[in-house]
């Protein structure tokens, strides 16, 4: 199987604390990933470590094959925020415009849209369901669908992997309902790796096929189809970061990855 990501005795420490300590997993192709876990428990340092945010204090992060301090393939990387929060509706860019923002390498010295370029541009706002949209302001849409957009953005450069950090905070629940099945349908028919932070443990545990628990410097990996997750939120009641939750966790040197 291939491997997209591999973190070897990775430690990382903002300040004298270690925020994680001695970190061994694997990402394969095609998995779909959660990471879940109590407010500052290193999830987002976690994320910005894969994708070279942030240089590890110790260990090694490979990400294609190749060492984070040297990669350079950034078009086959997606990476989704939590932009919802930062459009205001006065933001004059047309999707059209944010998502052929993408290609602005490959318009050549007068970067011009030529047609096949726009070709490419319409064939990921079809997969994202946003082809009605294209000439609508960016800052007009709803956060689910000025989310879809940014995937949109993200597929045109046919990403192997896309990371998202807790994208669906403000979005409202039937467009995170659409959200989740857009990133399934990715995942299983275009084979995309995705690795995502969420807080909504319930739907996340049920799309993606692995959950990377996070606490006490740690990560523990489970499949997410033993992944007792009602077990879970009765350990981490009260969001106390110091807990492990004492669900069963596999055996370090028995870990899935
Ligand atoms: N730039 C920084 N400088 C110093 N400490 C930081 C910095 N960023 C995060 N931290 C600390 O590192 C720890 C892990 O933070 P991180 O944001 O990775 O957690 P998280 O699991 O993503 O939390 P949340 O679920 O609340 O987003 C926290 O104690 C946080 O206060």
């Amino acid at each position: 199987m291939k491997e997209i990501i591999k973190v070897k005795n990775l430690s990382f420490n903002y300040e004298d604390e270690y925020i994680l300590k001695n970190i061994n997993i694997t990402i394969n192709k095609g998995d779909f990933i959660a990471f879940i876990g109590p407010n500052g428990s290193g999830k987002s340092t976690f994320l910005k470590l894969l994708i070279g945010d942030l240089k590890t204090n110790s260990g090694e992060v490979k990400l294609l094959d190749k060492n984070i301090k040297t990669f350079k393939e950034w078009d086959k990387v997606g990476y989704i925020s939590q932009k919802v929060r930062d459009f205001n509706s006065s933001f004059p860019a047309t999707v059209k415009e944010i998502v052929g923002a993408a290609l602005y390498q490959e318009m050549g010295w007068f970067k011009i849209l030529t047609k096949r370029l726009e070709q490419r541009i319409d064939k990921v706002l079809k997969l994202v369901d946003m082809s009605d949209y294209k000439y609508r302001k960016i800052g007009e849409l709803s956060g689910g669908q000025q989310q879809r957009v940014f995937i949109a953005r993200t597929l045109i450069t046919n990403p192997e992997i896309i990371f998202l950090d807790e994208p669906l905070v403000g979005v409202d629940l039937k467009s995170q309902d659409e959200f989740y099945n857009l990133l399934t349908k990715l995942n299983r028919d275009l084979g995309i790796t995705i690795v995502m932070i969420s807080h909504d443990i319930y739907m996340i545990s049920d799309q993606a096929n692995k959950i990377f628990c996070f606490g006490n410097k740690s990560i523990f990996v489970h499949q997410a189809k033993e992944f007792d997750y009602v077990n879970y939120l009765n350990q981490i009641k009260g969001d106390n970061k110091s807990l492990i939750p004492k669900h069963e966790h596999q055996r370090r040197d028995n870990r899935c990855c």
